[in-house]
């Protein structure tokens, strides 16, 4: 007797197409190709050139070449050539003709302006004034100006010599304004340009006219100085008005932005899916534009070319001096919310151009046979063990298909249970997994590997709505769901990941993928990574993003950790980056990062008390087992340690293994790792050191993976991102502007440390640089390697040296773990006194 098997299966043949809306789509297609973008830039500054040239070469010798174009036809261009005054011949001598002479006289100057500027964007993706802005100007007065001359030389009637002042277009319009209105055409030239005036430089007040009045008494309006503000924003940075800002100008040279709201608590739960979507804080910058909106000051700032950030510790934060606990007001009525990303205003977020489409026949094709014959087969295996089945009903994943089965009354669940290996038998089948039962569905589910599998592409999944509006502080998209759903997790939430699987079955993919996701959905500013990879090969790519993403020790010459000692260090020094955090945390009375920093961007935290934007900081390790082999306990302290109680401080650690034996996670390390992922594993005994619980070792491999994060597991598949995606990603972050240098972690003295006598310090064989290093920490006050090494130009090690040295010397005190050391001589009288005795 066959049972009756319930139709409505879940069977996906119409899956939701991926929306192909970029995630942050700035360029058109051809323009991510940096090659394309040079060429064409090239052009642009080629032609610019070639158009002044033309252009001043025709406002001399016009004239004279007119009547020559007059008569060229195509069989006398190579005669008319010869003739030709302007440096461009014949055909420099037709542009500007057209240019100037018909259309817009010599104002058509303005063009190749606009060309250069275009050109020099492209080409090195340098704005030397703000395009978009430039250009509205440009032709603006370039037609003005026109308009203007045309009138000059209609009343002046000197068409003949000044139609190349006016060209065509200035010359017709007062010829019709003349015709129209008579001479009372300059009143609407005159008032072209108020209007243009007001709408451009959003001007609302005019000055106030202030009747003179007795002399000696008569005060300074008080609103002059707004009045320029708004007319002439330029020149606001010389006004004497504004002398209690005159730092903060904000680094931007482009349009305001909005600027990341107070962020609220969240309320997603822990690891879950997306929550619903809340469009208006999409990025983190949902604060409209008119409740942030800046004062005109900013304006000034606008036309301003950008300075690098110099120090990226320490952002624009640094200028902003307010009050001690209080919110800044001026500063914030100046300048609004503080804006981190102002660090680096043009950083363009990359584009998803730069992952591959594949094409959609890699979907799964599970067909019809193969479904209803592996039901069929399940049912009777059941069957033969005295296992009657009320329904069963199939959903196709992309890597594996679920069959849910609801089992006759009376049925015990672990009898099924310990079929697993029967029913894989009479399917078949490698990889057969039971989940009995399946939670909160009172269900039992069979997961059945897909003949033909779907390979998930990265780009198919970053370009849905789960991921570009999530809210997530740090948004990671694990894969998809075996209904098809796209799993997007909060790192921020784990708060920290362990990742196991056995060689080859997709651990790499997938720290890529959690990378890519971070680099799409967060600022420079906002996120620091630590790459630690042992084997040396794995994260090498992304270490163009030194001076964008990546954070390492002050004296690290590599930007991918990949030497043991320097991990050491580099945990320790993120140990007491930690502290710091949890003192400025402290003194400004938040519970975590969140808090911190939506507190610091309501300008409610002073900068000269250490306050300062702290970016999210996501340690990966690649490979702890090798860490584990070589270093122990170094290593194991630390990381224990971060993961116990760096998840308030925005600090999140990604550690990655192949051998998930108990040496290498150990009980400290797992007890502090409430994430777990694992891609296939070799044994039950792996699966379970892992998740708890067997599992992994069913898994088939290529990305095939069980997420656990409170108790909860779900069966994935992660995308696949290829090493060429992630090249392309890196080259397109790496070649924009980025910080001067990578972000540095406090200085970790490792073994070093300790006090002087014991390093032996011979004062006799001083360094070259001793005098000058000594007067370097007596005029700043500040006994830091990091300084030294900077100004002097030296490596960390000889740096080091010399602060010994400057120790034995007495001149700077001991070390203080990751204060800048005290120093000991206040005036630079007194050193020199010293010096001379020492020499
Ligand atoms: N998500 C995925 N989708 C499709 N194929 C995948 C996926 N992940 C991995 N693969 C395939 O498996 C191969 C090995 O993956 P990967 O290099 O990530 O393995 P690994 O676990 O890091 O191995 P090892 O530990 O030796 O470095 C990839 O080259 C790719 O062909």
């Amino acid at each position: 007797m066959t049972q009756p098997i319930n139709r409505q299966n879940t069977v996906r043949s119409e899956r939701p197409k991926p929306k192909t809306a970029p995630v942050s789509m700035k360029w058109p297609t051809w323009q991510a190709d940096r090659k394309s973008q040079l060429a064409f830039g090239g052009l642009l500054i080629l032609l610019a050139i070639g158009l002044t040239v033309a252009f001043c070469s025709y406002l001399l010798t016009g004239q004279a070449d007119q009547s020559v174009l007059s008569k060229v036809t195509d069989s006398s261009l190579r005669e008319s050539g010869t003739e030709m005054r302007n440096f461009l011949g014949v055909l420099g001598a037709y542009i500007a003709h057209v240019f100037i002479f018909r259309w817009f006289g010599f104002s058509a100057l303005g063009i190749p302006v606009i060309l250069f500027l275009s050109g020099l964007k492209l080409v090195f993706n340098f704005e030397l004034l703000p395009l978009g802005r430039t250009t509205k100007a440009v032709l603006f007065y370039m037609t003005w100006i026109s308009a203007l001359a045309g009138y000059i030389v209609l009343a002046t009637d000197s068409i003949g010599q000044g139609s190349v002042w006016c060209g065509g277009i200035g010359y017709e319009v007062n010829v019709w304004l003349y015709n129209l209105i008579g001479w009372g055409g300059i009143a609407i030239i005159g008032f072209a340009l108020f209007v243009f005036l007001i709408f451009f430089y959003g001007i609302t007040k005019l000055p106030s006219i202030a009747l003179p009045q007795r002399p000696v008494s008569a005060p300074r309006p008080s609103n002059t100085n707004t009045v320029n503000e708004e007319e002439e924003p330029e020149e606001e940075e010389d006004e004497d008005d504004v002398d209690d800002f005159i730092d903060v100008k904000p680094k931007s040279n482009s349009v305001p932005k909005p600027v990341e709201p107070p962020v609220s608590e969240t309320t997603e739960p822990l690891n879950g899916h997306e929550p619903e979507v809340k469009p208006e804080k999409i990025n983190g910058s949902g604060t409209s534009a008119a409740s942030v909106k800046k004062p005109l000051t900013f304006t000034i700032a606008d036309t301003t070319p950008v300075e690098p950030a110099s120090e990226p510790s320490q952002p624009v934060a640094e200028a902003y001096a307010g009050p001690t606990d209080e919110v800044d007001e001026d500063a914030l009525k100046l300048h609004g919310l503080y804006d981190p990303t102002l660090d680096l205003p043009r950083y363009q977020f990359p584009t998803i151009e730069l992952l591959t489409e594949y094409p959609e026949n890699k979907k799964a094709q599970v067909s019809a046979e193969e479904l209803e014959a592996n039901k069929d087969r399940i049912v009777e295996t059941l069957q033969n063990y005295g296992i009657t089945i009320d329904s069963i009903k199939a959903t196709i994943g992309p890597t594996v298909t679920l069959y849910e089965i609801i089992p006759a009354a009376g049925v015990r669940i672990s009898k099924i249970k310990s079929l697993e290996d029967d029913i894989a038998l009479s399917l078949a089948a490698l990889g057969i997994r039971i989940i009995a039962p399946m939670p909160g569905q009172g269900t039992i589910g069979i997961e059945v590997p897909n003949k033909n599998r779907e390979m998930v592409a990265m780009r198919s999944v970053m370009t849905t709505e789960k991921f570009t509006k999530s809210t997530f502080e740090l948004p990671v998209v694990m894969g998809k769901t075996i209904s098809n759903e796209i799993y997007v997790a909060d790192l921020a939430k784990m708060p920290h990941l362990l990742m196991a699987g056995a060689t080859g079955q997709g651990k790499s993919v997938g720290l890529n993928v959690l990378l890519t996701s971070l680099i799409y959905k967060k600022h420079p500013s906002q996120l620091k990574l630590i790459l630690v990879d042992p084997k040396k090969v794995e994260l090498t790519l992304f270490n163009k993003l030194e001076r964008h993403f990546l954070a390492q020790l002050p004296d690290s010459d590599e930007p991918i950790i990949t030497d043991t000692k320097k991990v050491v260090n580099t945990l320790n020094s993120l140990c007491i980056e930690m502290d710091n955090r949890y003192n400025l945390l402290k003194d400004a009375q938040c519970r975590n990062l969140k808090e911190y920093n939506a507190k610091f961007i309501q300008r409610r935290l002073n900068p000269e008390k250490g306050h300062k934007f702290l970016p999210y900081i996501v340690l990966v390790i690649d490979e702890l087992a090798d860490l584990m082999m070589t270093a122990g306990k170094e290593v194991e302290q630390p990381i224990a340690r971060l993961a116990q109680l760096a998840r308030a401080i925005g600090i999140h650690l990604v550690v990655a293994t192949q051998r998930p034996s108990v040496n290498v996670i150990t009980g400290l390390i797992k007890a502090n790792f409430p994430a777990r992922l694992s891609f296939k594993v070799t044994s039950k005994i792996d699966s379970r050191t892992i998740l708890d619980t067997g599992g992994a070792e069913q898994l088939v491999g290529m990305g095939d993976m069980l997420f656990s994060s409170n108790s909860d597991i779900v069966r994935l598949q992660c995308p696949f991102v290829d090493t060429n995606e992630i090249e392309d990603i890196c080259d397109f972050v790496g070649s924009q502007r980025g910080y001067d240098s990578s972000y540095n972690l406090p200085e970790f003295a490792g073994d070093d440390s300790g006090s002087v006598e014991e390093r032996e310090v011979d004062l006799e064989n001083r360094d070259p640089m001793f005098d000058e290093a000594a007067r370097l920490v007596v005029n700043h006050q500040q006994g830091s390697t990091s300084l030294i090494q900077r100004r002097l130009k030296l490596g960390y090690n000889r740096a080091g040296r010399l602060i010994d040295q400057l120790e034995a010397a007495g001149i700077v005190g001991s070390f203080e773990g990751s204060k800048a050391r005290e120093v000991l001589i206040q005036d630079i009288n007194t050193l020199e006194e010293l010096l001379k005795n020492m020499n």
